[in-house]
């Protein structure tokens, strides 16, 4: 009997199931919008127990849709949003309080606290550079543990917050009552029957954005546990990305079969796009955008906005580590077009307005809705549109967010090339927006390196599929990744160097018109700070 490989995509907007045959081409799957909550400005909350409802439907459409039971199932793989945080009831499985997304910046409070009570405990011991100032703040004071500034981005203040604001929560979580989990470790948890199982398990890829992760030894951090508030019992055990966690349980859809393979979807489609060398990486256009570059055993710190990560770890072998920069509204920005100004009734329709245009008419777009990310990390940014005049109109707009895209990617790229040891020569691209060509043209144009698109872009669905199936057996190794990795589509640069620096001087004109629009409590020491604007 053929045997086949199943990979759950749990992602910002939706879920998708995805079956792969051995040749890992796509042979059946299933797709899931979920609600996206915005009680509040900044707020982006998910219902936890919708997510695991749409994860059984998706399951099984799968299933369907291929044609196959789960009998034929070698592997299940595992990949998910990341640092999205849930915190639920041991004893019921019921979460506690919604999930809060990536992209809330509720915790920017509590952030901007762990900042100062840094500063002031490096001033009291005297800390080279440190000021000690009233009002100073570091961003930075878990950097070189973690490999990640202190931002709203990551989990552990996510959960803190819900720890504060959840009546009794803390007491629970310290009791070991409650237990923390990204998506990966709720499904997981839900899928091998944790109730009963108590199968609590995180992958490195994702325990490397809580904000609590030792970078090095891959361990939790106890001082940075205790330092934000976090009660140790509530996190999930780490272990690598690719190895039998557990088996489906009996209400699972796939009962019995290896639960074998966890990533975060920007390393699984790393993995997918088999950017196994050092200086290969790869962007993911979705909601947001997502850069990893493979830095190889070589954890490399960055001072110009970039975080160091977890590529990923298979079974026993040492980690592979990566660069990322992340974009915070990219797909987002072509949604929020469509459902709040309403000036495209689809994603589509915004290549085929920006193709009827030549230009943008003058007008730039900085999506900053959540702050700026990569490469400047600035919380108190808000989005802007400058540049208007009155001749400018839909079609603009529609050229200026696909180019807002491209612009952000291409200053993440610069750093990239300014950190690592490697030059990109040229950038694998996957996700849902790279079907958009004019996006692509762009990127290759703003970048002056070929864009190219693979066969399959289900990079990401396929990366977990991989590091389940290598677990199993079923793949070799990442030699059947690179075998089976191949080429679609390629997009030349056709504007000149003098072309490119004149635009992204414009551009970073436009960001900077975006900084400094909520009024900070605090200076801000972050060194991403000391990239030139
Ligand atoms: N033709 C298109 N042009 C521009 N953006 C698109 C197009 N098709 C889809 N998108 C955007 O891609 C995003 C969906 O990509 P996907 O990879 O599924 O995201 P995620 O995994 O973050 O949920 C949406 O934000 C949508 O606006
Ligand atoms: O679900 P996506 O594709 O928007 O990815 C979200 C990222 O993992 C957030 O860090």
């Amino acid at each position: 009997m053929e045997q086949f490989v199943l990979s759950v995509d749990q992602g910002t907007t939706s879920t998708r199931a995805v079956i792969f045959n051995h040749a890992a081409e796509s042979v059946g799957s299933s797709q899931k919008e979920h609600e996206q909550h915005f009680p509040q400005a900044g707020w982006v909350e998910h219902d936890a127990m919708e997510i695991w409802r749409n994860t059984r439907e998706v399951i099984g459409r799968a299933l369907a849709d291929a044609d196959i039971s789960k009998h034929q199932l070698a592997a299940v793989g595992l990949t998910n949003q990341r640092e999205t945080t849930v915190v639920w009831d041991r004893a019921t499985g019921r979460p506690v309080h919604r999930a809060i997304v990536w992209q809330d910046i509720r915790t920017q409070g509590i952030c901007d606290e762990l900042a100062r009570a840094g500063a002031a405990e490096a001033g009291e011991s005297g800390e080279a550079g440190a000021s000690g100032e009233a009002g100073a703040a570091d961003y930075d004071r878990f950097k070189d543990r973690t490999g990640l500034p202190l931002t709203t981005y990551f989990a552990g203040p996510k959960i803190r917050w819900i720890l504060d604001h959840v009546d009794g929560a803390r007491e629970r979580a310290e009791a070991g009552e409650l237990l923390f989990g990204t998506m990966d470790t709720w499904l997981l948890w839900n899928l091998t029957g944790g109730k009963d199982t108590g199968i609590h398990l995180t992958d490195v890829t994702n325990a490397s954005r809580t904000l609590l992760m030792n970078i090095d030894t891959l361990d939790w951090n106890e001082e940075i546990c205790a330092e934000i508030g976090i009660p140790v019992p509530m996190l999930p055990q780490i272990r690598s990305s690719s190895e039998v966690y557990g088996h489906g349980d009996s209400r699972s859809l796939v009962m019995d079969v290896p639960l074998a393979g966890i990533l975060g979807d920007q390393h699984a489609a790393t993995f997918g796009q088999a950017c196994f060398e050092p200086g290969q990486g790869k962007n993911t256009y979705g909601t947001g955008n997502f850069m990893l570059m493979n830095t190889g055993a070589d954890i490399v710190r960055d001072e110009r906005g970039l975080l160091t990560t977890v590529a990923y770890q298979l079974g026993g072998a040492d980690p592979v580590y990566a660069l990322e920069g992340s974009i915070a509204v990219t797909g987002s920005l072509i949604q929020w077009l469509r459902d709040n100004l309403g000036i495209i009734s689809d994603a589509a329709e915004s290549e085929t307005r920006a193709k009827r245009v030549q230009d943008t008419g003058g007008c730039f777009i900085v999506p900053a809705f959540s702050g700026l990310f990569a490469p400047y990390w600035r919380p108190e940014a808000r989005g802007v549109f400058v540049g208007l005049t009155r001749y400018v109109n839909a079609d603009h707009i529609c050229r200026a967010a696909l180019e807002a895209v491209a612009f952000q990617s291409g200053e993440v790229v610069e750093s990239m090339n300014a950190s690592a040891a490697a030059e990109l020569e040229e950038l694998k691209v996957d996700g849902g927006m790279v079907v958009n060509e004019t996006l692509m043209q762009l990127q290759a144009d703003i970048l002056g390196v070929d864009v190219v698109r693979p066969k399959v872009i289900e990079t990401t669905a396929l990366g977990a599929a991989y590091a389940a199936g290598i677990a199993v057996g079923f793949w070799d190794g990442t030699e059947d990744v690179v075998a089976n990795w191949s080429e679609d589509r390629r997009w030349v640069p056709t504007w000149d160097q003098q072309e490119r620096t004149r635009r992204m001087k414009q551009w970073r004109k436009a960001v900077t018109r975006s900084f400094d629009w909520i009024e900070s409590e605090t200076q801000t020491t972050t060194s991403s700070d000391a990239v030139t604007t």
